[in-house]
């Protein structure tokens, strides 16, 4: 029986979201939190999923789903006419009409995968003749939409499942990832509206980077930081809160545009100072530059429309205890994380854990700039 597992991991943007969209510079590592995903073919001709975390069990049978153009689908381009068919069928499925609009989106990115990529690569007379049908279940560590990057580790584990079930797929071979990486942005785009490809790349590449207009550079000097992500558990969706910055953007170009750029700026300074921890023994110094750093783009968050008090209550909570912390990812609700100096003193990680545990939210002391993509298939007829 063939079986494909694939997982991915979610990420965390140390500086630079919201910025990153219009052009700037950002810094973000993987989380050794992940998505996961396992494919089977099924003999009923159908497109069957369950999406744990969604609360979604829903199929669609094969002949239901839209032809894909003689030419096959774009790897770098939305196929409009194709996504709007999908948007149809989906939008019809009263299972799916109740809760957040962006429910819809995970099936939607599902299926346009689907026909992009395996639908696509078969013929007609095939589908006819043998209309295999694929089951597919995935599982989640990551919270949902909350900043951490799950409908990228989501993305990653559609686009490098579909892509393994049409050929090899080596997640160490370059050509790979980047085929991985092109349909996870196409899925992220589903679900975001216009991502910057931050998170996708992240996912799907792994390790610590930093990022700007679709460029990537590997960064060593900041993956040992020490972090303790917060989720404050008010939902949130990045799709409303890019938007809502792009309009701002628009509105009030001569305020706005000062602040990205600053945005922009404060990635390069982490960038530098990170460079020195890496050089020098005297941290303490840099650690306190790193702090300023963390509360000024937390405001500069707050001042570009994405904040949340109970954001503002993390950042409070943790300069009680001298510590700093800024949002995370799109803001507006979801995780912040707070940066822990090395050898942080137990008395202080007590403190801080007991005091989030008081207030009923969930955290993760977690590890950053772990493995991207994994893929892995195997037939047992073979
Ligand atoms: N495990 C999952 N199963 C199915 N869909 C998922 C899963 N994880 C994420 N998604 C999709 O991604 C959406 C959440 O994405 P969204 O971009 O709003 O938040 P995020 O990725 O967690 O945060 P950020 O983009 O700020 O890092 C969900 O509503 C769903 O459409
Ligand atoms: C808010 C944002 O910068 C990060 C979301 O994790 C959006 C993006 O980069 O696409
Ligand atoms: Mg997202």
């Amino acid at each position: 029986m063939l079986e494909i597992r694939a997982s991915a991991p979610g990420k965390l943007i140390l500086h630079g979201e919201h910025a990153v969209v219009h052009g700037k510079l950002a810094v973000a590592a993987s989380l050794d939190l992940r998505a996961s995903l396992v494919l089977t073919l099924n003999d009923d001709a159908k497109v069957k999923l369950s999406l744990a975390e969604l609360n979604i069990d829903i199929d669609f049978p094969l002949s239901d789903l839209p032809q894909v153009s003689a030419e096959g689908a774009s790897s770098t381009q939305l196929d409009q006419p194709l996504y709007q068919a999908i948007h149809t069928l989906v939008a019809a499925r009263d299972e799916l009409s109740e809760g957040l609009e962006s429910r819809r989106f995970a099936v939607e990115a599902l299926l346009y995968l689907y026909c992009g990529i395996v639908k696509a690569t078969s013929t007609q007379e095939q589908d006819e003749q043998s209309p295999s049908g694929v089951t597919i279940n995935v599982k989640s560590d990551l919270p949902i939409g909350a900043g951490l990057g799950s409908s990228a580790a989501y993305s990653v584990c559609l686009a490098s499942s579909m892509l393994a079930l049409t050929r090899p797929i080596d997640a160490a071979n370059a050509a790979d990832l980047d085929a991985i990486n092109a349909w996870a942005f196409l899925s992220e785009s589903i679900i975001h509206g216009k991502p910057s490809g931050l998170d996708n790349t992240i996912s799907c590449f792994g390790g610590a980077v930093s990022f700007a207009s679709g460029k990537f550079n590997r960064v060593s000097t900041f993956q040992s930081l020490e972090v303790v992500l917060v989720d404050t558990g008010v939902p949130r969706s990045t799709k409303a809160l890019v938007s809502g910055v792009r309009e701002r953007k628009h509105e009030f170009p001569a305020v706005m545009d000062p602040l990205l750029d600053s945005m922009g700026h404060l990635s390069q300074t982490f960038l530098d100072i990170s460079q020195q921890l890496a050089e020098t023994s005297d941290t303490d110094p840099l650690f306190t530059k790193l702090e300023t750093l963390m509360t000024m783009n937390h405001h500069m968050l707050n001042a570009i429309g994405v904040g949340h008090p109970a954001l503002d209550d993390v950042v409070r909570l943790a300069s009680s205890l001298g510590l700093a912390a800024k949002l995370t990812g799109a803001g507006g609700g979801g995780c912040a994380y707070v940066l822990l100096r090395p050898h942080a003193s137990e008395d202080v990680k007590a403190k801080l854990f007991a005091a989030l545990k008081e207030k009923g939210l969930r955290y993760w002391t977690t590890s950053l700039g772990g493995a991207g993509v994994a893929v892995e298939r195997s037939d047992a007829n073979q």
